[in-house]
């Protein structure tokens, strides 16, 4: 491909992307899977350049762009060599304009500047592990690091594919972001415990859990995602996590399928859908996406699932609620509205090596942590 042809597939692809994020559509990475499936004259030095020139045009953006054409005159704008490639040869984009429209360049959507702004979501997000410490093992990962904070956390260099490493498939180590580590360990789960971890996905942090129980006790695993939920079990086996017991939940009516749980568990785990404002910096055109109407609909369902797991835990225990956001609203104000509806709980400290004091709980951010951002609870219920 011409430089020319990689600027105008750019350009292709950036207008899927925008229009995937409108809809609730694909993913930008799935859209360039696929662009490139069905384009195989394409060689990788071809895939990596317009890979790199989609990604730089989403960064830029805060707000979702008018067009891709509008993204990528944007970035040209500090990219003399870019803007070259706008010249109307075969293939390529045809030439600039006067007065064209050209995508702003922000951080963080306009809407959300005031509560997002210089908290590091652009920065380029690390590829953390974590060790498992239920298998042992050799671990020679080779460039791999200590992450600063969490104490089972390794640091990849850039690019390392994990699921061909040997210490991946024989469950040695996990992919996980050091914040999540972090948030798992504010969870405090500890060996005999019963555990509910009710919006377990695909088992990220009920893996975590497990170990630090040392697979002793028992997790209830539950989602009301049957695709994710269903991940779980061969992570589990790999990871060699006996004691996780998956619950499929009827979104709505969670309570239906945990009767037997009311009021016996040690710890429930809340890890909530989120508007994933902390992860905007592995995937940017989820800036995109989020809408006001969005977020007040997931603050409601993170809300409701809060009064769900409050009647599972039994007096004394505790109530963990997590986000990957920075949102007060989904953070430290939600768990501040769940105290003030709940007589009698009451906030735990929450004890890690990072983050910062947010209210009842504390927050990691990309900018002061080096983590995914993440805002974390401890609620104890009354005796
Ligand atoms: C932040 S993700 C969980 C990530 C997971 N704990 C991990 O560590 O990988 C939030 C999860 O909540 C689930 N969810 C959404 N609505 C739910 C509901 N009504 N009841 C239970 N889970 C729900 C989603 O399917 C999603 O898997």
């Amino acid at each position: 491909m011409t430089p020319q042809a990689r600027a105008q597939a750019a350009i292709d692809i950036l207008d899927e992307v925008i229009a995937a994020a409108r809809d609730a559509g694909a993913a930008a990475d799935v859209i360039i899977q696929r662009y490139f499936r069905a384009r195989r004259y394409a060689g990788s030095k071809d895939r990596r350049a317009v890979r790199e020139l989609v990604y730089a045009a989403i960064r830029r953006s805060g707000e979702r762009p008018e067009s891709g054409r509008a993204a990528l005159i944007g970035l040209a704008e500090g990219d003399p060599a870019l803007a070259a490639l706008f010249d109307g040869s075969v293939h390529g984009p045809p030439p600039i304009a006067a007065n064209e429209t050209s995508a702003e360049a922000a951080e963080v959507p306009m809407w959300l500047r005031d509560k997002l702004g210089g908290l590091g979501l652009l920065e380029r997000a690390p590829l953390d592990l974590r060790i498992n410490r239920l298998k042992d093992g050799p671990i020679a990962i080779e460039g791999a690091e200590p992450t600063p904070h969490a104490p089972d956390g390794l640091r990849l260099p850039e690019g390392t594919l994990v699921d061909t490493l040997p210490e991946y498939e024989a469950g040695l180590v996990e992919v996980q972001d050091e914040g999540s580590q972090l948030v798992t360990i504010a969870c405090a789960a500890e060996p005999g415990m019963k555990v509910v971890d009710l919006c377990a996905g695909a088992g990220g942090k009920t893996l975590g859990l497990a170990a630090a129980m040392d697979d002793r006790g028992i997790i209830f695993a539950c989602d009301a995602d049957r695709n994710r939920l269903s991940r779980l079990a061969p992570r589990a086996e790999r990871a060699g996590v006996t004691i996780a017991e998956t619950r499929l939940l009827d979104g709505g009516r969670e309570i239906m399928a945990l009767g037997d749980l009311m009021g016996v568990a040690d710890l429930v785990v809340v890890d909530a859908p989120c508007s994933g404002t902390g992860t905007w910096r592995r995937n940017p055109e989820a800036r995109w996406r989020l809408t006001p109407e969005r977020l007040a609909r997931v603050v409601a369902l993170q809300s409701r699932l809060l009064d769900v797991a409050a009647r599972l835990v039994r007096p004394g225990g505790t109530l963990v609620h997590i986000v990957c956001s920075l949102l007060d609203e989904e953070g430290a104000g939600q768990a501040e509205a769940f105290l003030a509806r709940h007589p009698g709980w009451a906030a735990e400290p929450v004890m890690l090596p990072a983050g910062t004091p947010r209210g009842p709980g504390l927050r990691l951010t990309p900018a002061t942590d080096g983590t995914d951002g993440f805002f974390v609870a401890r609620l104890k219920a009354p005796c």
